[in-house]
């Protein structure tokens, strides 16, 4: 099979995460190209109308990975890293992801290559109602339903709903999610990844046996995840030492105000101009000590470079893949030291929620907060235990684990239709 289509540092990273996992699981190397490549992957082109009058072309792309247990989810994201290598490997751990959690899905992941800082609202909501246009045909509320991720929120999937419905003559909550409650959406998929964060870096902290109110932590990343993954901490009684995002990084011992810190990025669109006195350099913080760590922006954070100097007791993945295989390799060594709650299963709370949005919309009924956050933790709790159960049963590390039991389940999905011999 020629694979060259997928490349560059991201998609490799999933590609020798799914060959360790393969290893370990003893797959047979004939099998592992349908376990890996993506069933489909759509390449657009998405051209808007600049304010200043030019017309620009934006390239979008959504790649699905398996259809095999129902139909795809996954969030769009729009920047400037993105590529169908990206996406792709945001697409497969998706799929993973999902399995783990039980939720009826194979993974999918988008995007568009731009800087939406850099776009007015005028032109970022041309941008998001081309996109769904180009997607048309690829998606539908049972082939491929998208959802936010970095640089899309909840007014963008209101646009993509609007335009995928009008095109349909009639309303689809069910096309999107993460939508405003006001469109369809559901209560608490804004806050659902970041809480859900939160509840498990509580079951990890209980696990080492570290008081919430006793532990301090540093937070990479300060938009819909970061935020309000430090907020709910905070609200758990833990101390914000450290949050940064892509403009500034600040640190300091003594506790930043979380609820301030939300008001100025409201306000201003970033973090930058909080505080002087506690700016400090934005891989300097990574390193300080503190009992979590929540890396929550991008990929490829946590290096061969610096895993040997992180200094926190949890290492809680609020981002997709921020975590290299070479830094892997160095925190297995330091397993007592570093509790690692993986991406998969840390940041799963996010399409979890999606996927209750998704039934309430499929049902035209909804659910009170309550019964969606009791739902989630529930979810959550039984991924934790299986993750460390399996870890500790198979003697490898947590990101193993939770991949080995998302592999396995697609595997067997895929063998009892009968894709594999
Ligand atoms: N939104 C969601 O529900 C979910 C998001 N994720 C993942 O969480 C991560 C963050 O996503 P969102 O919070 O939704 O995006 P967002 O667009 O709301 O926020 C991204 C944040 O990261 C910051 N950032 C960007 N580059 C940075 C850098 N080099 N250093 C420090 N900060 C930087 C931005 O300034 C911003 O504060 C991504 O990896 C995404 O794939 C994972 C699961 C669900
Ligand atoms: O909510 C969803 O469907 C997907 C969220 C997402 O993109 C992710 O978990 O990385």
């Amino acid at each position: 099979m020629n694979t060259a289509i997928y490349s560059g540092p991201v998609f490799e990273m999933a590609k020798q995460q799914f060959a360790q996992v393969a290893d370990h699981l003893d797959i047979r190397e004939m099998d592992r190209d349908r376990l890996l490549y993506p069933k489909r992957a759509m390449a657009v082109s998405c051209p808007i109308h600049r304010d200043d009058g030019r017309i620009e072309v934006y390239q979008g792309y959504r790649v699905q990975h398996h259809l095999t247990l129902g139909p795809t989810k996954g969030g769009t994201r729009f920047a400037p890293s993105v590529d169908i290598g990206e996406i792709a490997a945001l697409a497969i751990w998706m799929s993973w992801k999902c399995a783990l959690a039980g939720l009826p899905y194979g993974g999918a992941k988008g995007g568009i290559t731009v800087d939406p800082y850099k776009l007015s609202p005028r032109e970022l909501e041309a941008l998001s109602r081309r996109h769904m246009q180009e997607m048309i045909p690829f998606v539908g509320p049972h082939t491929d339903v998208m959802a936010p991720d970095m640089g899309t929120n909840e007014q963008v999937m209101a646009w993509f709903m609007d335009t995928y419905s009008m095109y349909q003559g009639q309303t689809i909550n069910e096309i999107v999610t993460g939508k405003p409650i006001s469109a369809g959406g559901t209560l608490g998929r804004r806050e659902a990844t970041g809480r859900g964060v939160a509840y498990l870096v509580g079951r990890a902290l209980e696990h080492l046996g570290i008081r919430a109110d006793r532990a301090t932590a540093i937070v990479q990343g300060f938009g819909n995840v970061g935020s309000v993954t430090a907020y709910s901490l905070a609200k758990r009684g833990v101390r914000i030492i450290g949050v940064s995002d892509h403009t500034a990084a600040y640190y300091d011992p003594a506790g930043l105000d979380v609820a301030e810190l939300q008001r100025h990025v409201g306000k201003h669109g970033q973090l930058a101009g909080v505080s002087a006195e506690s700016l400090i350099s934005a891989s300097e913080l990574l390193v300080r000590k503190c009992d979590v760590l929540v890396p929550a922006a991008i990929e490829r954070v946590i290096t061969s470079g610096n895993a040997s100097k992180v200094k926190c007791r949890i290492l809680a993945e609020g981002a997709n893949g921020p975590t290299t295989p070479e830094a892997d390799a160095i925190l297995y060594q330091r397993t007592d030291e570093i509790f690692v709650l993986p991406d998969i299963l840390c940041n799963a709370g996010g399409v979890i929620v999606s996927y209750f949005e998704w039934v309430q919309d499929l049902q035209r009924l909804f659910w009170e907060e309550t019964e969606v956050f009791d739902r989630l933790y529930r979810i959550l709790e039984r991924s934790f235990q299986q993750t460390i159960a399996r870890a500790k049963h198979e003697r490898i590390s947590h990101r193993m684990a939770a991949m080995a039991i998302g592999v396995n389940v697609v595997q067997a999905a895929k063998r009892t239709r009968g894709l594999f011999p």
